[in-house]
């Protein structure tokens, strides 16, 4: 069995070694020619999956994308071909969760303020959105959902209209995928007049799909409203972001915001075992052996149980998980020259997630909030 493989994709030769041949393939520029012998097809979300890359192909088995996100893959083509495809729900929810609360403590940190006592708005309240909202409740920060699919399908939570929220938070942060169509479509959700109605101070952060912001628009708002702080991680015509956009973001990332190794490895771990139920095979692999240890065995925090960490702290704690600064700084120096948001993306050393570390003196009979950050207590 020949498997073609994004040569961005982690641990596929240690879960699918045994099933067959393993071919790496570079994702961006795969062609009809490289893919007309492949058995099983393995993409992450720079291979577009469409009509044209498949039409030299006749014995696909399985296609699979190791990402949360669908929008490169035609569906509807590999149902009517028989192809089965499988993607990775929630794979790496924890690493955006995480990505965005650490960007919004570095933003407090460099602007003199803090996260805590701003209100924020996740649009999109699925994975992604979701694991941002458990670290806000850990941290004690006060936030809105809005999902209207969500809200008419039943979820309990409580929903707000997305421009009644743009009118209350200081802190926006996106989640939605992107579409076109259907009673919400995200494409340029945050038009010129949105993000015109932006507070003053608004932090915005986009760690979803570029064009769920209408860029061209962002630059002008920016130009005439110096007040509005950017994260951003997604951009409008990736790997090519609008090089006049970038010195107006504070915090500017190439699409690695879902980054970390836990999330990456639960993305190819959930392509093993949707192509295993698919060959009738029964698993033997398992998730927890593919991590390497975290770089430090444990960490001591100098507080009793329950006891308040300073937001200084707290982002110091963060930074020896991940320190997005590093991030920042390649993206402004490589990211738009010879093939560097690529490039970046290929070689992203990869980060762990909170979860990587535990914390000494974090245990105890009550509840620390430290460790709903998703930080393991050393038992
Ligand atoms: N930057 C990165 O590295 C990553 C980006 N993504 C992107 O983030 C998107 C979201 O990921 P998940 O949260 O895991 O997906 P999800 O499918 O679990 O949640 C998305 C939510 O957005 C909601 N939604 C759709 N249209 C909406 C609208 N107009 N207004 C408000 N809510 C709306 C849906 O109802 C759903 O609950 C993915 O589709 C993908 O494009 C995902 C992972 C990593
Ligand atoms: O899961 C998604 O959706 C994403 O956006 C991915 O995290 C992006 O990573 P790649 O699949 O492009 O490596």
């Amino acid at each position: 069995m020949k498997i073609l493989a994004d040569e961005n994709m982690p641990y596929v030769d240690a879960l699918f070694g045994d099933l067959g041949d393993i071919h790496y393939v570079n994702g961006r520029s795969l062609s009809a020619d490289e893919v007309a012998d492949a058995d099983v097809l393995l993409v992450r979300s720079v291979t577009k999956v469409n009509e044209a890359l498949l039409s030299k192909n006749q014995r696909l088995k399985f296609v699979g994308s190791a990402t949360i996100g669908t929008d490169h893959v035609d569906k509807a083509l590999l149902e009517r071909r028989g192809i089965p495809f499988a993607n990775a729900p929630g794979c790496n929810a924890t690493a955006v969760g995480e990505f965005a609360f650490i960007a919004m403590l570095e933003l407090g940190k460099r602007y003199g303020e803090t996260l805590k006592g701003k209100k924020v708005a996740i649009v999109g309240a699925g994975n992604t959105g979701t694991a941002l909202s458990r670290c806000l409740d850990a941290y004690g920060v006060d936030y809105r959902l809005c999902d209207p699919l969500l809200a008419s399908a039943g979820d309990k939570r409580r929903f707000y209209p997305l421009d009644e929220l743009i009118g209350w938070a200081d802190v926006v942060s996106l989640h939605v995928p992107i579409t076109k169509d259907g009673p919400h479509p995200t494409w340029y959700l945050f038009d010129e007049a949105r993000l015109n109605a932006l507070k003053p101070n608004a932090w915005l952060l986009n760690c979803c799909r570029g064009e769920v912001i209408d860029n061209r628009a962002l630059i002008k708002i920016k130009g005439q409203r110096a007040d509005v702080k950017l994260v951003l991680d997604v951009w409008e015509g990736e790997p090519n972001p609008m090089p006049e956009l970038v010195p107006l973001v504070d915090i500017a990332t190439p699409h690695i915001a879902g980054y970390s190794l836990e999330g990456k490895a639960r993305g190819t771990f959930m392509l093993y075992q949707s192509l295993c139920k698919i060959l009738g095979i029964s698993e033997d692999k398992t998730l927890n052996t593919l991590l390497p240890a975290f770089r430090f065995s444990s960490l001591g925090l100098e507080l009793g149980v329950n006891a308040a960490l300073s937001e200084p702290n707290l982002l110091a704690l963060c930074r020896t998980v991940y320190d997005i600064r590093d991030d920042d700084w390649q993206f402004r120096r490589d990211a738009l020259h010879n093939g560097g948001f690529d490039n970046m993306r290929k070689n992203h050393k990869h980060r762990r997630e909170f979860s990587a570390l535990k914390l000494e003196n974090a245990t105890g009979t009550e509840v620390n909030w430290v460790s709903f950050l998703g930080f393991s207590n050393v038992g």
